[in-house]
């Protein structure tokens, strides 16, 4: 029934003040409201309108990309929107395309790489978009490894030009997102070359197709890589590639902030870390994690709003069916992705200050705690992603059948989501750059030097390697310190662990080759105590609202207690927890989840997402499922006539076969 709310009774039960929780996920009242604006003036505009993208081509999918890129560029300045507002604006319509890499990579490259003069130069142009930038470092032959780049940029001091050039096939451009048919220019990856030296590599903006025609410039080959993963999907976006062949660019189009080439060609390294030239991946990958969030809150949302509204088998005595949300089962699969999405939210709020403040350390020539930042945004990100992308999948699962239907929204979340488990580093490298943060931190305990920020606990090894936890009966479990310790001593002994089998090898890459699988477990051991220790902080600052708090510990219990049951085996092996323990922790497991249950509906209700945003008939606000259902059926094309198309060719001939060979 239109207008009626289905969920209504399930809201009624709530036990916390909805309005509240919105500000906490949100992160504060302003950005609840800067949020809460912004997605009802995106889901009121029919241009953003989004539910026929998977029956769109390519061609329409991509031109109806440009159309919403261009309107919301138009909007943006007519109703003189903040930064803020306008990274809003783009969120909420929804639809990968190339203003994400312009935005989010080739303008933070340039504010990152570029020296104030270059900055002055291209920044304005890019911020009026008068340019379109993407950031070309991948190549067909490698992604991973960026120091195996091929792609070559060689100081020609004659003409006072570098040279980019792709000398194989292998060294072609290939993936970066908005190069295929809209860029004008690119930050460019390239090794640098002068007087013959090899320097390693360095970034370049370099100009790909004319401002006036845009046709691409004599010397560069450039175009789409092909169709991705799903319909619709992630197909908005122009992923390209690209060939130099000894095309010039000015010197002065070298990123020279870290380092310089001199009108001579001499290359003159600046006093900083060279691994800043990784900067704009530690940006991105900082906010990725906030994205997991956002992801796996529309999923989350969508899975619980249609758990409370489905209803499977009658209850004994034979009255109304179960929802199926009242099967533990469901509960057990449902409410730690649903606490997962808030612990994400949490860890990607105190990621973002973490990222703040390398920043400004960095400014002030202060590099110490670049290593840190680096293996947190690189383990973060990958965990997040890893994490999400699985959640939505089971999101889907959880919805049975009608969650494969499109309409359900997840598929294309999930086919939109999960190359971010790929790209801005594959999670298993990402990975492995933590466990080589973690061995360095292992072998110098003892050396004087106190392990700080999130390697603190390592400084407690005599401690944390020793001790047997003291929980004795479930609801010790909801004791933070308890919880605590036991992924500390986890963490510690894996992380312990491993440095002692690297000990034995003679040569340590070798040893760390062959050590890889158990690094990337003690290095997610790390990650998921980072995340389990920052809801934890949270849930003991000041948090307003009635019951709010009650269930945003209910929510970090859940979180920290579904992970010690899905490890058990890293927690019994390493001795942090006993099986007699390990099970008051599932007992106590089944007690949160009974205590979350009447809240389910309105902690998703405040994400606050608006229906455009999610696009789910099964998530609908109302719950107003099955009628819904039908009529986005009935849009389908297939049922635009009756009979289908080829019905005459293909499927006649062989009915009136079968019926003449019947009368024979
Ligand atoms: C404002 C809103 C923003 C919204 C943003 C939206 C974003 C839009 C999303 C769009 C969607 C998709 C975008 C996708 C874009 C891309 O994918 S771009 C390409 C990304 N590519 C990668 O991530 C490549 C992954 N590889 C690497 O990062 C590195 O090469 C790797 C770390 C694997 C290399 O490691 P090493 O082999 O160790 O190489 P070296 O270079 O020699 O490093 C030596 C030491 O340096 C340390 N290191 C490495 N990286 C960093 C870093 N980033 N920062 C600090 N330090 C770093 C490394 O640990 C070594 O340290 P050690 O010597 O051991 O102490
Ligand atoms: C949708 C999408 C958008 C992208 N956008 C951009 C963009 O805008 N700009 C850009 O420059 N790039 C972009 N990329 C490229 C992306 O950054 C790379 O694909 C990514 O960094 C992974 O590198 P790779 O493809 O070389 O994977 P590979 O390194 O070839 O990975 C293949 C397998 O090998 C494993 N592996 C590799 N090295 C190791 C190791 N040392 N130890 C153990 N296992 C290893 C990996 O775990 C993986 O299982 C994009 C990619 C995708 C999918």
């Amino acid at each position: 029934m239109e207008g009626v709310d289905h969920l209504a009774d399930e809201r009624n039960k709530a036990e916390f003040d909805v309005e509240e929780m919105k500000i906490v996920w949100a992160g504060s009242r302003h950005a609840f409201q800067v949020s809460n604006r912004i997605s009802r003036l995106v889901a009121n505009d029919p241009i953003f309108e989004k539910s026929k993208r998977a029956v769109m081509s390519r061609k329409e999918l991509f031109k109806n990309t440009l159309k919403k890129s261009a309107h919301a560029w138009k909007m943006i300045n007519e109703l003189r929107l903040s930064d803020e507002e306008s990274i809003r604006f783009r969120s909420f319509m929804d639809q990968p395309g190339f203003v994400d890499l312009h935005w989010g990579m080739f303008v933070p490259a340039i504010k990152g790489q570029g020296t104030e003069e270059q900055q002055q130069k291209w920044l304005p142009l890019a911020n009026n978009m008068q340019i379109i930038g993407c950031y070309a470092q991948t190549e067909l032959g490698h992604g991973s490894h960026v120091q195996g780049l091929e792609t070559t940029a060689t100081f020609d001091p004659q003409t006072d030009q570098f040279i980019i050039h792709s000398p194989t096939q292998t060294s072609s451009k290939w993936w970066p997102g908005g190069l295929g048919k809209v860029s004008t220019h690119a930050v460019v990856y390239a090794r640098l070359i002068t007087n013959g030296k090899d320097h390693g590599v360095h970034g370049f903006i370099v100009q790909l197709r004319s401002l006036d025609d845009h046709s691409p410039l004599p010397g560069i080959t450039v175009g789409d890589i092909g169709m991705k993963f799903g319909n619709g999907a992630y197909n908005s976006m122009d992923n390209g590639f690209l060939k130099f062949d000894h095309f010039r660019i000015p010197r002065d189009q070298m990123l020279m902030r870290l380092s310089k080439v001199t009108r001579e060609g001499k290359y003159v390294a600046s006093d900083v870390p060279r691994q800043l030239v990784y900067g704009t991946m530690v940006f991105v990958r900082q906010s990725i994690v906030s994205n997991a969030s956002n992801a796996l809150s529309r999923a989350v949302c969508i899975a619980t709003r249609y758990s409370a509204v489905r209803r499977q088998f009658a209850s004994q005595n034979g009255g109304t069916e179960t929802q199926v949300i009242d099967y533990k089962t469901q509960q057990n699969r449902l409410f730690p992705l649903l606490a997962s999405a808030y612990a994400f939210r949490f860890v990607g709020e105190w990621l973002k200050w973490l990222y703040t403040d390398v920043t400004q350390r960095l400014e002030a020539s202060d590099f110490a705690t670049l290593p840190e930042a680096h293996a947190c945004t690189a383990g973060l990100k990958s965990m997040t992603t890893s994490a999400t992308a699985d959640g939505i999948e089971e999101c889907r699962k959880l919805c049975g059948g009608h969650g494969y239907l499109w309409c359900s929204g997840l598929p294309e979340l999930f086919a939109v989501y999960v190359p971010a488990c790929t790209y801005e580093g594959d999670n298993v490298v990402l990975q492995l750059q933590v466990a080589r943060f973690l061995m360095k931190t292992v072998s110098q305990l003892g050396s004087g030097k106190a392990p700080a920020g999130t390697t603190e606990y390592m400084g407690r090894a005599q401690h944390l390697l020793k001790c047997r936890s003291s929980v004795k009966k479930a609801e010790d479990w909801l004791n933070p310190g308890m919880v605590l310790e036991a992924f500390e001593a986890r963490a510690l002994r894996m992380a312990v662990s491993c440095a002692n089998n690297l000990s034995k090898f003679e040569n340590q890459e070798q040893g760390f080759s062959e050590l890889l699988a158990d690094l990337v477990e003690a290095a997610i051991a790390h990650c998921q105590l980072i995340v389990v220790s920052k809801f934890i902080a949270k849930i003991e600052g000041e948090i307003k609202g009635k019951g709010v708090k009650n269930q945003l510990k209910n929510l970090c219990y859940i979180y920290a207690l579904h992970l010690l049951h899905k490890h058990l085996g890293d927690f019994l092996s390493t001795d942090s927890v006993t099986p007699e323990q390990a099970s008051l922790a599932s007992h106590q497991l089944r007690s949160l989840y009974s205590q979350l249950r009447p809240n389910a509906v309105a902690l998703v209700d405040a994400f606050n997402y608006t229906d455009h945003y999610l696009g789910s008939v099964l998530g609908r606000y109302d719950g107003n499922v099955y009628p819904k259902l039908f009529e986005e059926a009935l849009k389908d094309p297939l049922n635009d006539s009756v009979v289908p198309d080829g019905y005459h060719e293909y499927i006649r001939p062989l009915i009136k076969q079968h019926i003449r060979s019947a009368r024979l």
